[in-house]
């Protein structure tokens, strides 16, 4: 992408409002603009980021057994009655009244509704286990929206929701899901730690929370220094093990890791003091089981191998991706600005051309863009008429992880200059080995 014709509405002063740097950076570096409270336009870049989130998200989600499907955001009233929540759930619901005067709502969690579509079609034990998921925005009337995207009203949620014949079935779902968290979180550069947390209004009485260490974390968090050397799941992880995903949640619980609302101080103290982690967090994920909560209300049954009917057993496993790329920021920035991990990066490469107009540095930079991008690297290529340090601020600003810089002066040995946005690092190599450098 030329960046002459890309749609970048960089900002030059720090926005007043902001409070927190993900904030701060993400207007700044053109990513997001508020429309209402806590209500957001995702502009190009920072829809190009969170399609990333959601691609990783995804990938994870399906390599875990679960089928995505898509649902609306406007839900009945009348099925939000069935379980009891329309009432209970209070002023963060958003309620609407159709032109027939139907009370509808803004969806701001689907269990009712990925109930309602199960019970329409599963009968059968064989049908199960079951895992079925989207990716949708939700609005939520928070009475304090703030910190941008990290804390909005409308926001985009993965949510998944699980189906068994019972309450083995549905650890067993609960616990791919568990692992599958722990590796989408990790391949966006974040170290995630299950939590033991509360249920609140989604219900249930096992639910862990997956945290970030972030000193602008709204959470207040305890746990076992050791968790942040844990190795990740592999890629080749068994999903169907089991006693495998067993042993790897067991591991992931097996030492103190609590929100404030679940915290045990007297456990907490008991730890060592060089092994006490005590800190602001931000949860990025929740992952929660609730048995029958909704299919016994709801009649969300199935006839078992016994002959018998079953209420199905259930789960709902939820990840903010919007939330999320506010905490990548949150975990990976400098004073320059954003430093994105490789895996989200709104651009692969940042070409920037320090003589627009001479014609040997337009025709290297042009040649070298192409070449990049048959490589299949996204390149956002900086042909602005601009000066250099302007350049080099923003190329640092919006984070890209690396930056070709080709001027003149270095051309004319043939030189480029190359600098990793991440450590710092910058190397001159020929003109002709940057391809094979960056791919
Ligand atoms: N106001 C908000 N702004 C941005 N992200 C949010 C907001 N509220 C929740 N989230 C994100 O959405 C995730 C899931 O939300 S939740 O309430 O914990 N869980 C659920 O709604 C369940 N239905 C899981 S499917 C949270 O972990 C958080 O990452």
């Amino acid at each position: 992408m030329r960046l002459s014709r890309f749609f970048l509405p960089i900002l030059r002063e720090t926005p007043k409002e902001a409070e927190i740097v993900s904030h701060r950076l993400m207007l700044r570096a053109g990513m997001i603009r508020q429309e209402s409270a806590g209500i957001y336009a995702w502009l190009p870049l920072g829809l190009k980021v969170l399609n990333k989130v959601n691609a990783i998200v995804r990938e994870e989600q399906n390599r875990s057994g679960a089928v995505e499907l898509l649902m609306p955001t406007i839900q009945s009233a009348d099925l939000w009655r069935e379980s009891g929540r329309y009432d209970a759930y209070g002023k963060e619901m958003l309620r609407i009244q159709d032109r027939h005067e139907r009370e509808m709502l803004f969806g701001p969690t689907n269990e009712e509704m990925i109930t309602e579509i199960f019970r329409g079609y599963v009968r059968s034990y064989k049908d199960l286990p079951l895992n079925l998921y989207h990716i949708q925005w939700k609005f939520r009337d928070e009475v304090r929206p703030r910190f941008g995207v990290m804390r909005s009203r409308e926001f985009l949620m993965k949510d998944a929701y699980s189906f068994d014949i019972d309450q083995a079935g549905a650890r067993h779902s609960y616990n791919r899901m568990f692992v599958a968290y722990l590796r989408t979180f990790a391949r966006m550069g974040l170290k995630a730690i299950p939590m033991k947390a509360d249920t609140g209004p989604i219900g249930g009485d096992l639910s862990h929370e997956f945290i970030i260490l972030a000193s602008t974390g709204e959470s207040e968090v305890f746990c076992h220094k050791d968790y942040l050397d844990f190795d990740i799941p592999a890629v080749e992880t068994d999903f169907d093990s089991v006693p495998g995903l067993q042993g790897i949640v067991d591991k992931w619980t097996s030492l103190y890791a609590a929100t404030s609302e679940m915290h045990d101080a007297t456990a907490f103290d008991g730890l060592s003091e060089d092994k006490k982690v005590s800190a602001r967090g931000i949860e990025v994920g929740h992952i929660f089981y609730f048995g029958t909560k909704y299919s016994k209300p709801m009649g969300a049954k199935v006839m078992g191998p016994d002959g018998q009917e079953h209420e199905v057993h259930m789960g709902s496993y939820g990840i903010g991706p919007s939330r999320l790329i506010a905490a990548i920021i949150e975990a990976s920035h400098d004073e320059n600005g954003i430093i994105w991990p490789e895996a989200v990066a709104p651009f692969d490469v940042a070409l920037l051309n320090l003589k627009v107009g001479d014609a040997a540095t337009d025709e290297a930079c042009g040649k070298l863009y192409r070449e990049l991008t048959a490589a299949g690297r996204d390149v956002l290529y900086d042909d602005r008429d601009e000066r250099p340090g302007g350049k080099f601020a923003t190329a640092d600003l919006i984070g890209i992880p690396w930056q070709v810089v080709i001027g003149p002066k270095g051309l004319a040995e043939g030189k480029v200059e190359l600098k990793h946005r991440a450590t710092g690092e910058r190397e001159v190599l020929p003109l002709g080995d940057v391809v094979a450098r960056l791919t």
